[in-house]
């Protein structure tokens, strides 16, 4: 999965609109269906909470398509003047299909008590210094006012920098944040998860690795090692994946040598074996591993040590990739 900051995430927002000629509105829609997706269909009340951009835009959309669906929603728009164009075109026709809309401070914690589910889109990507008077309010209103409610948060809770996870003053605590496009550079600031909630990202009809070279930065999912891993034939041989041997562990440390063998295993080769200290694990820790003892006592006859060097070069001659321990005493 694609990690972006702000700019990032732009820049791909820019790119669909302007070289793939996506109307941005189209983005807008696809990000409101996907969101709504997300939303547990058990609950039926909704408060939608917008701020004056494009994360307002989503949740005016949002809340049409909740609309849509039967859902009883209100809407608490920031202010509904000096909206971004694409905001605009979803607020009118929130207000044409009557949809409860107030801006109202007093209204607001009303509505959230009345409500079983705050949606809020006050602040996405475009977040751009500290949040303070009437947007800290209201977010210090939402946080307070919505004990044993569900907070979802459009694209990242609000108040939180997209770029670093840190809180810009104030900041929404989400209990689900379905964010697009990119996994945002926020979510890797672990300091501050508790406010993310459960993270999920959505496409919104852009195809993540159409957009791979906009980033260097990936968050590995199972999915993506899903799309790595290769199915097998079934008339294949374990020695057709590719033969391992590790050198690794010494009597007073064997822990690397169980982890290393173990990962191979794991990761799909074919034979591991394990050369190591004589007697220091016992075969039962590696199910799946060869274990090949050496005796590296320093009082070894030179017959024996001759014999140990000829079984370590079989070894590595009959391997196709090997690991050693590098540690010294
Ligand atoms: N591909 C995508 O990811 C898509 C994302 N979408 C959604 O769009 C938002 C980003 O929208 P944008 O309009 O760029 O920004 P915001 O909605 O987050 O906020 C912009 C407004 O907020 C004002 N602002 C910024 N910081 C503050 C502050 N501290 N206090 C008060 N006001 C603030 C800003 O005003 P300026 O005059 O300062 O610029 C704007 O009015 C993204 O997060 C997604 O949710 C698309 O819908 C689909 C494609
Ligand atoms: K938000």
């Amino acid at each position: 999965m694609l990690i972006g900051s702000n700019e990032t995430t732009k820049l791909i927002d820019r790119y669909a609109i302007d070289n793939l000629k996506i109307p941005s509105i189209v983005l807008m829609e696809n990000a409101a269906i996907d969101f709504v997706n997300e939303i547990d269909e058990e609950l039926d009340n909704f408060l939608i909470v917008c701020g004056k951009g494009n994360n307002g835009g989503d949740g005016y959309a949002i809340a049409r398509q909740l609309w849509s669906k039967g859902k009883k929603v209100k809407i608490f728009g920031v202010s509904f003047e000096n909206l971004s164009c694409d905001c605009k075109i979803n607020y009118d026709i929130c207000k044409n299909i009557e949809i409860k809309m107030s801006d109202n401070i007093e209204k607001l914690k009303t509505w959230i008590l009345q409500s079983e589910c705050i949606i809020e889109g006050i602040f996405g990507t475009g977040l751009n210094s500290e949040v303070k008077g009437v947007y800290k309010k209201i977010i210090e209103i939402v946080n307070e006012h919505s004990n044993q409610k569900e907070i979802y948060s459009i694209d990242i809770p609000s108040g939180i920098s997209g770029d670093d996870g840190e809180i810009m003053g104030t900041c929404i605590k989400a209990d689900k944040t379905i964010s697009f496009v990119t996994y945002k550079k926020a979510f890797l600031n672990t300091k501050n998860s508790k406010y993310f909630g459960k993270i999920i990202i959505k496409n919104i009809g852009l195809n993540q690795n159409f957009f791979k070279n906009f980033v260097n930065e990936y968050y590995l999912t199972k999915l993506d090692i899903k799309n790595v891993h290769k199915v097998r034939n079934v008339n294949s041989h374990k020695g057709d994946f590719g033969k391992v041997l590790i050198y690794a562990g010494s009597k007073e440390f064997s822990g690397a040598s169980v982890l290393a063998s173990n990962s191979c295993v794991r990761a799909g080769a074919g034979l591991v074996t394990l050369l190591t200290s004589e007697n220091i694990l016992k075969n039962n820790i590696l199910s799946e591993v060869m274990l090949l003892n050496i005796n590296d006592s320093r009082t070894i006859s030179k017959s024996d040590f001759k014999n140990e060097l000829q079984k370590i070069e079989n070894n590595i001659l009959n391997s196709d990739v090997i690991a050693i321990w590098n540690w010294q005493k």
